[in-house]
């Protein structure tokens, strides 16, 4: 049939012109060295009378280039062999329509105040809605507040289902998120739709919508229909989000006959749970959610393949299982793909991307170098995984730990028994967390579970499609990008520092380039000194006269020149050739300096505090909803700091120390007459102060410019001013 017999289901190709990369970076690697020697070479004299911490100074500096020399090793290892890879999805249809395995997709919901249950819901429709066998496919949602908004909207959403799921196979509808897809067209359906029909699904979509909304808005379940399900009474030994019983619906059983649409087709299961919490378990928040749905789903339906997506991450793109299961089917490669991880995307950007939160360069370049060494990483939304490796099987062996585990479920729809699946001591006692399903106590469980299935010996590929798969919410305010990447960063040093550290776990069990390549993310906070460093010390030695960078007229210079602008301008290119915009990239390099400066240094803190046993562990949801004001401002790009965090005091007066330490000078040149001897040894420093200065121009604005509701706290100013203006006193005091 078709002929395809034997032809693979994927193809993977490697990228043009890594030749010439690997050049251009050999020749950076000899700037950077260059750079080394100068520093060793020109150490100050430990006995210098005058600026006795010149040579402190200078330690610090080199210790700092060093760093960003190592580092800038490690960003190799994502661009050194950069591939791609095509499906073949008419070849998995040809062969395999009707040995197809079952899909389980697990949503994640936690708070419904930041994570609007209408919104949810369009998620779990747009995934209800793939194109693929329905009987094989379940809709697991996990709901971490137990919410019963959140249960009415999935009860709405089950009846529109019977709706909208033929509506969108007979349309072909893309995307399947009702709410994307009414938000994106205006007109009528393609493929010969009429307008009445677009209509009147509209109307019913409406509908449903607003009585969510409604219900949302009063805080109260319509009491006609909590007294027509009874489920609802599940609810009656409820006492807050953190005390509660399990509470499970299977809303849909396809194996029912009468769950069909209005066309008479079987609908996919859709199931609801809320696992049981209590104030004295912890509850590991979204790997201990995602163990559950492991359990649940394995008495339920079983399915062998899994996807993970979270609540605000819509189906984009129908043909994604299909895609995936290409990887999974192949005959010659598929059986060693643990898992197929896709692009996190989002449909709230703005052209220019003003807190750098599409993770562009991540997406486009180095997912892609990564996949050739072995396989990207496990970042949560938008992954496959077959259900045995999730589960803690080693590749190529019968997963012993796995199997006796999962032994332990017995298939069946008895809600007592699932009930007990998801209780909070089931896993008392057992390796779920640790051997079994995803890792507790780190909060990237994503990062640290995908690791340690490669180095089970699994591989994993990285899928971008044409079509995006997934569309999310990118967070709106520069406090929740900060917020986000404080968690992340924690996260990744909690790997670096835990037995999964890929350098002495992953040695022999992974690609040497992988290790490296992991090494980028999980040293995302130690970043932090040697940048607070380089954008703190030469600015002030600049306001104390210390020169640290060769003379203008040294040769010397060139590998500072060098280094500097080569680096900048292939990151520039880069970023345009990925899609970006000039000043998308600006506002990347800020914001890659405001995590660095802050939520990363957070984040060792954080790490520090939860050492000495100070703190727990949190889980701070980023916000899916933003009030009218703040949404106008992260349209047009204005940056969004109003409230006080400490992480903006510590911006805030490092961009003022800047702004004092380059206008110091300039006072000081213009009294004194202007001296070339200084401009020529502060050159440099001039150039890294005004750079700053430069990037920090919307701080300064939310701090001394701007009147709306989104400028920096006048406390926040207050307190930067008097820490940058003493600091600088003491400086100059001491100088
Ligand atoms: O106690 C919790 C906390 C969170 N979640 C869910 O986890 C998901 C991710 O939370 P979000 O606040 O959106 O965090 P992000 O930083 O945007 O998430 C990214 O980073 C996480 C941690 O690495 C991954 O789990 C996610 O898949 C990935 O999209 C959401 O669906 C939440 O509802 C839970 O189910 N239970
Ligand atoms: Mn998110």
């Amino acid at each position: 049939m078709g002929g395809s017999e034997g032809q693979p289901l994927f193809e993977t190709r490697s990228t043009k012109g890594t030749l010439l990369y690997r050049v251009f970076a050999v020749t950076v690697f000899l700037g950077i060295c260059s750079i080394w020697t100068y520093r060793l070479i020109h150490l100050p004299p430990a006995g210098e009378s005058r600026w006795a911490w010149r040579r402190w100074a200078w330690f610090g500096l080199f210790g700092a280039e060093l760093w960003f020399g190592f580092y800038w090793i490690l960003t190799q290892a994502s661009r050194w062999s950069p591939i791609s890879r095509q499906t073949f999805k008419d070849r998995l249809s040809h062969r395999h329509d009707h040995g197809l395995p079952g899909v389980d997709i697990f949503v994640c919901t936690a708070d419904p105040a930041i994570e609007p249950p209408a919104m949810v819901i369009s998620t779990v429709l747009s995934m209800m809605a793939y194109d693929y066998p329905t009987e094989k496919l379940a809709i697991y949602l996990s709901d971490d507040a137990a919410s019963e908004l959140t249960y009415y909207a999935l009860l709405e959403a089950s009846r529109f289902a019977k709706h909208w799921l033929p509506f969108c196979r007979k349309f072909k509808v893309q995307p399947t998120s009702p709410t994307a897809y009414f938000n994106s067209s205006t007109e009528s359906v393609g493929d010969g739709g009429s307008h009445e029909e677009f209509l009147e699904i509209k109307k019913l979509y409406d509908e449903t919508k607003h009585r969510i909304e409604s219900a949302c808005e009063h805080n109260l379940v319509p009491d006609k229909v909590r007294s027509a399900h009874e489920e609802f009474s599940q609810w009656d030994s409820y006492y807050s989000k953190r005390d509660h019983d399990t509470i499970i619906k299977i809303l849909i059983d396809r194996t029912d006959s009468e769950a069909v649409d209005i066309e008479g087709k079987v609908l996919p299961t859709l199931v609801y749970m809320a696992r049981e919490k209590r104030p004295d378990y912890v509850h590991n928040f979204k790997a201990g959610a995602m163990n559950s749905l492991i359990r649940v789903s394995s008495a339920i339906t079983g399915g062998k393949i899994i996807l993970n997506v979270d609540c605000d991450m819509y189906s984009n793109n129908s043909d994604a299982i299909r895609d995936a299961l290409c990887f999974f089917m192949d005959e010659d490669n598929g059986h060693e793909i643990g898992f197929v991880q896709f692009p996190q995307r989002f449909d709230n950007l703005t052209k220019n991307d003003l807190y750098g939160a599409s993770l562009l360069i991540a997406c486009k370049v180095e997912f892609h170098g990564l996949d050739s060494h072995g396989g990207v990483l496990y970042i949560g939304s938008g992954c496959f995984h077959r259900r045995e490796t999730l589960c803690g099987m080693k590749f190529g062996e019968e997963g012993k730990i796995a199997a006796s585990m999962m032994s332990r479920i017995s298939k069946g729809h008895q809600l007592k028994d699932l009930k007990d699946l998801v209780s909070c001591t089931y896993e008392k006692n057992t390796q779920w967390g640790s051997e079994v399903g995803l890792k507790y106590g780190c909060p990237v469980e994503d990062v640290i579970t995908g690791l340690a299935i490669k180095c089970r010996g699994w591989k994993s590929v990285y899928y971008n499609p044409q079509r995006e798969a997934f569309l999310g919410l990118a967070p709106t305010t520069l406090l929740q990008t900060l917020v986000q990447h404080r968690r992340w960063s924690e996260g990744d040093l909690h790997i670096f520092l835990s037995k999964y550290n890929p350098a002495i776990y992953g040695a022999g069990r992974i690609s040497p380039f992988l290790i490296l390549g992991y090494h980028c993310y999980l040293l995302w906070a130690p970043n932090s000194l040697p940048t607070l460093y380089y954008s703190l010390v030469p600015s002030v030695c600049l306001l104390s006269g210390i020169s640290l960078f060769p003379e203008i007229s040294s040769w010397w210079m060139v590998p500072f020149v060098y280094v500097i602008s080569v680096k900048y301008t292939y990151s520039l290119v880069e970023f345009l050739q990925s899609g970006g915009t000039v000043r998308g990239w600006w506002n990347e390099q800020r914001m890659w300096l405001y995590k660095r400066t802050s939520p990363y240094l957070f984040a060792i803190i954080d790490t520090a505090f939860k050492a000495l046993g100070f703190s727990e562990a949190t889980f701070a949801i980023t916000t899916k909803v933003a009030d009218e004001d703040s949404s106008r401002r992260y349209r047009s790009e204005v940056m969004e700091f109003g409230a006080a965090s400490p992480m903006f005091t510590l911006i805030s007066t490092l961009a003022l120390l800047n702004l004092i330490c380059f206008i110091g000078p300039g006072i000081r040149l213009a009294v004194m007459g202007s001296d070339f001897g200084y401009v020529g040894s502060m050159f440099l420093q001039v150039v890294l102060s005004w750079a700053l200065v430069l990037i920090n121009m919307p701080v300064y604005e939310g701090m001394f410019v701007r009147k709306d509701g989104g400028r920096m706290p006048t406390s926040t100013t207050v307190t930067s001013l008097v820490l940058a203006v003493s600091a600088c006193t003491c400086v100059a005091f001491l100088s």
